[in-house]
């Protein structure tokens, strides 16, 4: 499982003895299937409960993001704004209400300690392969039809909470960018 998530599977590993496909079934789907194996009876509730206590500030954020998505438009957003303004109660509000509906929502932060605060969130490095030491000539290595390509392609929404706090390689070359577009482009 680890191993898949990061897009590399035990055969890159010659010494390593292969599992048994066979025993378990659906095995190149399972990044997919976590993601869709939600209880959307729970979320949609958790949605209500959490809207209710949104300020008219989240809510006019929510609804600017919300509303382009609705409209299956393309669309980066970047939220700033100082120190417990209350932006990360957003991006737990979103994917409970993406997710109660069977959309799939990527959810990643560039700390580990950040990552807690947002529902179902990994680290960026983890999710899309980000080389530990990032220079100008890094790479993300996603393999194109991988489990990990395939479940970027099939992601509706991807939520990054505390971008900044990434090497500045990582978007003045664009790396991670490339990166997505090159296994988005590839249906
Ligand atoms: N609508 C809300 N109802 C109740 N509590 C809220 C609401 N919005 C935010 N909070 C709480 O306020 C605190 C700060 O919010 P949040 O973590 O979203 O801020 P932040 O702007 O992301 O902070 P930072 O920039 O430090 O990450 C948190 O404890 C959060 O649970």
């Amino acid at each position: 499982m680890m191993l898949r998530s990061c897009g590399k599977s035990l055969k890159d590993y010659p010494p390593m003895p292969r599992a048994d496909t066979s025993l378990v079934p659906d095995i190149q789907n399972s990044l997919i299937h976590d993601e869709l194996n939600y209880n959307k009876q729970s979320l949609a509730e958790e949605h209500v409960r959490l809207m209710s206590t949104m300020t008219s500030k989240q809510h006019k954020v929510y609804d600017t993001i919300m509303t382009r998505f609705n409209e299956n438009k393309h669309g980066v957003f970047f939220l700033c704004g100082y120190g417990g303004t209350r932006k990360t109660f957003i991006w737990r509000v979103m994917p409970v209400a993406l997710r109660s509906k069977g959309e799939i929502v990527l959810t990643v932060a560039s700390s580990g300690i950040a990552t807690l605060l947002i529902p179902g969130g990994r680290t960026t490095h983890s999710r899309f392969c980000i080389p530990l030491n990032v220079d100008e000539f890094s790479t993300c290595i996603i393999v194109p039809k991988c489990p990990l390509a395939l479940l970027i392609q099939k992601a509706n929404l991807i939520i990054w909470d505390e971008a900044p706090m990434m090497h500045k390689h990582l978007f003045s070359h664009g790396q991670l960018y490339v990166a997505i577009s090159r296994v988005t482009s590839r249906k």
